[in-house]
């Protein structure tokens, strides 16, 4: 990915893309996915930096959508208040949530590297086709037990998921709600997480599976795209200090090391 000044705030089709701010278990190392962890207060004040900087380069929205975990809805509302456009529609989907981490959520990437190997450990979170130990379907955290899940067809409650198949439910939303505004010449933003945003730019960005070992989404950074009449991404760059989201990129990396 390219990192540019933003000089085109006022771009007709846009789509801004943010991951949430650290959430609690973000800063435990421990695999989070579909379990509703809430922000800390360094990932509270990352999502009031990011839209700092969003208003600094004079960017607006016209339509915001999230996941329906906090850690996302949270920085989600953040940025909007620091922006002045808490009033903005926004939409909140499943299809949006992190890549479901199955029976390893909760437990600690460093530990679970241990007892498994570096080698399965790094195949399901950077690869894309390994899917981690499902959820028995009697464990108390399957989806089909909480409330906002509950409208949602069985077959497609995951017990967990690879990058693959998060893929397509990213790329259904992305064709089914923000395709349309962006062709409307909407300014999107969205809000969500590690391996959706990963999915997305595989999509956008025609990347190889492979090259998704080496793609690491630093939080709080906007993540801008520009794209032309037939929604082909024209730019994308990451927007804020060069080195700054360097180190941000490498704090990424270094998590799994973490006990
Ligand atoms: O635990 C998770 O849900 C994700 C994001 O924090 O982890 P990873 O980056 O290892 O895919």
């Amino acid at each position: 990915m390219i990192m540019t000044p933003a000089t085109t705030a006022t771009a007709e089709k846009r789509l801004v893309i943010v991951r949430h701010g650290e959430s609690l278990w973000n800063r435990e190392n421990r695999f989070t996915g579909w379990t509703d962890v809430k922000l800390t207060e360094r990932g509270r004040i990352e999502a009031i930096e990011a839209a700092r900087l969003l208003k600094q380069h004079g960017y607006r929205f016209d339509f915001a959508c999230t996941s329906l975990l906090v850690r996302a809805v949270h920085s989600l509302w953040l940025l909007l208040d620091e922006l002045g456009q808490s009033w903005l529609p926004e939409e909140k989907s499943w299809r949006l949530n992190e890549r479901h981490y199955g029976a390893l959520e909760g437990l600690n990437k460093a530990v679970t590297a241990e007892r498994y190997g570096h080698e399965q450990v790094m195949a399901w979170r950077r690869g894309y086709r390994a899917a981690p130990p499902p959820l028995l379907p009697d464990d108390p955290r399957h989806p089909g037990r909480d409330a906002r899940y509950r409208r949602l067809a069985v077959a497609s409650q995951p017990l967990s998921e690879s990058l693959a198949a998060t893929e397509q439910r990213v790329i259904n939303y992305w064709r089914e709600v923000i395709v349309p505004r962006l062709r409307r010449g909407e300014h999107v933003l969205l809000v969500s997480h590690s391996n959706v945003i990963r999915a997305l730019v595989k999509h956008l960005d025609g990347l190889e599976e492979d090259a998704l070992t080496a793609l690491y989404i630093p939080t709080g950074v906007p993540i801008v795209y520009e794209f032309d009449d037939k929604i082909a991404p024209r730019q994308r760059y990451f927007l804020g200090d060069e080195q700054d989201i360097a180190n941000r990129i490498a704090a990424v990396i270094r998590t799994g090391s973490k006990k």
